[in-house]
């Protein structure tokens, strides 16, 4: 099994550099399906294990893709299959965002249903319900989603969304890119990512206009042709160092940070007590002797970001005072809370909100990762423990993260990742060799 451990109290300082966004590319590489013609190269790529598994998907889905030095290429003009099975959604919910460019392109598209996780249900709903107002029938039956564009192509409609889900969001846009007529979108998402898409659609021969804005209006078009495009930086790795510099009481160039992607969380940082410097290449992050509680509530952007929800928590646990947080886009996202109990946190779970009385005297202990943030957020509180924490289950930070812990020890953490062989392997091992 895998561990990082980290010895806590090391003040971090110097530069770490932001990758491409995990929550870009993802959708990006999804959309080069809708390129009958050309090639496309995506840039800034992540080495993370998600984009193994979309690129996976893709090759499934008959596709050519090469990933070499942070670059994605890929070829998607031969005939594609329509379906995405549950082996590839299974391992990543995200799979199921090639469902809008197979409808698309395809005419149909027979995708696994992606199921809860543990931060929550997540149903996809209203991405059904943009694919239904487009023309395609969609029935849902033994584990699978299937949508059929009536005389295999989607025509243009108006689309209100119940809430602004960012995969609905970006599945219809790719949908509408070669829908017959208009699409008017309503109520959808606003996080850069979503521009970031739009950007790419539209170098790729798309008509998106609006997005960013509450209202996106696609023109559906012919065809549309690969093209090159660069992924925006991760904001949310960008954040994650961000309080790692603060909890630490450090001084760290978060280079590639781009400042108005993370207005709502520098907003509460600074309340917080933390100094924020607007550089040429990036923001640097300088932590104050003592944090300042804060309240803290999850919205879809601008608001507070749900995917920084367990890292302010081990920011806040480090602060003087109360704080609340209250998770209102997923409905199950405190799992991490038990794990900072483990570590002597002084927290309550209220319904939708944590309540915490800080400085918690946080001790070490061994804690596994509930997700991908919970991860992260974990490895941050291991950072000002008293003592060794171990943190477990890094499959997940490994679908966001590319090597945190080496980033850390970089700015002058004292962290390690190690693979320990355990005891039931040994055990087995022993007996192997014994019969042999
Ligand atoms: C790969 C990717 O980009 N993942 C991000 C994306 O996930 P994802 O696109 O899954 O998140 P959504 O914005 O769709 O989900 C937000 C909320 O809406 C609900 N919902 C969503 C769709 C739907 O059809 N019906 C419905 O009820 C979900 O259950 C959830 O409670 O946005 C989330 C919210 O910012 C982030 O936490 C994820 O990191
Ligand atoms: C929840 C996240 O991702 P996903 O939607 O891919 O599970 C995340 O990035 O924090």
């Amino acid at each position: 099994m895998e561990k990082i451990i980290v010895r806590g109290g090391n003040r971090l300082s110097g530069i770490v550099k932001v990758e491409g966004a995990k929550n870009a590319v993802l959708p990006v590489i999804a959309a080069t399906l809708l390129a009958s013609d050309g090639k496309s190269v995506i840039r800034d790529v992540p080495t993370l294990s998600d984009v193994y598994t979309i690129n996976e998907v893709l090759r499934y889905l008959n596709a050519e893709v090469e990933f070499n030095n942070n670059e994605v290429t890929v070829h998607a003009s031969r005939e594609l299959r329509d379906e995405a099975p549950f082996e590839y959604v299974r391992k990543m919910r995200a799979s199921s965002l090639v469902m809008g460019s197979l409808l698309a392109r395809n005419g149909r598209a027979r995708v696994a249903l992606p199921g809860g996780c543990a931060i929550g249900s997540r149903p996809i709903d209203q991405h059904l319900k943009g694919f239904e107002a487009m023309g395609a029938t969609v029935k849902v039956g033994n584990g699978f989603v299937e949508a059929e564009a009536a005389n295999g192509r989607l025509h243009g409609a108006k689309i209100y969304l119940d809430f602004p889900s960012v995969g609905a969001t970006e599945n219809i846009m790719m949908a509408a890119t070669l829908a017959k007529g208009t699409t008017i979108l309503e109520n959808v998402a606003k996080e850069p990512e979503i521009v970031d898409l739009a950007n790419f659609l539209n170098k790729m021969g798309a008509k998106v206009r609006g997005a960013g804005t509450g209202t996106i209006k696609i023109e559906g078009v012919d065809q549309l042709f690969g093209t090159e495009h660069q992924i925006i930086p991760d904001r949310i790795e960008a954040g994650t160092f961000m309080v790692a510099a603060a909890i630490t009481g450090g001084n760290v160039l978060v280079k590639g940070a781009v400042p108005e992607h993370s207005t709502s969380l520098i907003a509460k940082m600074e309340e917080m007590g933390v100094t924020f410097m607007e550089e040429a290449d990036g923001i640097r992050v300088i932590g104050p002797e003592q944090l300042k509680a804060v309240d803290i509530k999850t919205m879809p952007h601008p608001g507070f970001p749900t995917d920084m929800q367990s890292q302010m928590m081990a920011l806040l646990l480090h602060a003087n005072g109360t704080s609340v947080i209250t998770e209102t886009v997923f409905e199950n996202r405190f799992m991490h809370a038990e794990e900072f109990r483990r570590m002597n946190a002084d927290l309550k779970i209220e319904g939708r909100s944590v309540i915490m009385n800080g400085p918690s005297n946080l001790q070490g202990a061994e804690v596994a990762a509930t997700d991908l943030r919970a991860a992260a957020a974990l490895i941050l509180s291991g950072l000002v423990a008293d003592g060794v924490t171990r943190v477990t289950e890094l499959k997940h930070l490994d679908r966001g993260y590319v090597n945190f812990h080496e980033k850390l020890a970089a700015l002058g953490a004292d962290i390690e990742r190690i693979s320990e062989v355990d005891e039931t392997t040994l055990i087995e091992t022993y007996i192997k060799d014994m019969n042999a």
